[in-house]
């Protein structure tokens, strides 16, 4: 995917201020810190385009970007971080839960795992909106840097076990190394229905 233009547009808590639909979107969710800031930094080849942080918790609002004036990338809040604040845990839910539901222009949503944990309730609980909701789904196991390749199977089993899906759902990504980086690309043009309408 050729990158010509990469803005932030503006963040929002409800639908009330989401920006205008403009052509099809894809979201990023999962839980906090797990890197879906650096997944889209990564993807679009600008590294300071979404603030990363060694501290999770930051990103508590549903962030829209533009992308080559064609398409959104939406950074969700990440969960399950114990140190935020009960009011802002309790948000969390429904404005994630309202954007899938309400969201027409949304295409798909990239969900995070960190490959070095189990998922959590917290987790599932997103992939079971997923499925209600029947949002097109790409699961990406994150961090893959922090496991030698021989471990990786070993260390995919109990995802696969928790999560219920087949091994060949998952793409692995590493945001020092890049890789994964066109596997994810290329999920996510299907996704957003722009096979044929974009060259390298
Ligand atoms: N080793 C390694 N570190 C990563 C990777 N992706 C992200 N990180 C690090 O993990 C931390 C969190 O990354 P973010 O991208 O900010 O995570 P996030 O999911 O956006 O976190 P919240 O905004 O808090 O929900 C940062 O210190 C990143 O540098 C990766 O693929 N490999
Ligand atoms: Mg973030």
């Amino acid at each position: 995917m050729h990158i010509r233009s990469a803005e932030f547009i503006q963040s929002a808590t409800r639908p009330g201020n989401y920006p205008p639909e403009q052509g099809p979107e894809i979201a990023f969710a999962g839980r906090s810190n797990v890197g879906k800031s650096s997944l889209i930094n990564n993807l679009v080849g600008r590294r300071k385009l979404v603030r990363t942080s060694r501290t999770p918790g930051r990103t508590q609002l549903l962030n829209f970007f533009r992308i080559n004036d064609q398409f959104c990338m939406v950074d969700l809040p990440g969960y399950g971080f114990a140190k935020v604040p009960p009011e802002v845990k309790k948000a969390w839910g429904p404005m994630v839960h309202t954007y899938l539901a309400q969201r027409a222009s949304l295409r798909g949503v990239v969900w995070l795992l960190d490959c070095r944990r189990v998922p959590n309730d917290e987790d599932l609980q997103l992939l079971d909106w997923l499925e209600e909701l029947q949002i097109p789904t790409i699961p990406v196991i994150t961090k893959i840097d922090k496991v030698k390749r021989s471990q990786r199977l070993k260390q995919l089993k109990p995802i696969l076990a928790t999560t219920g899906l087949p091994a060949d759902a998952f793409s692995s990504f590493s945001a020092l190394s890049g890789e994964g980086r066109e596997d994810v690309w290329e999920r996510i043009v299907e996704a957003l229905g722009l096979d044929g309408e974009v060259g390298e």
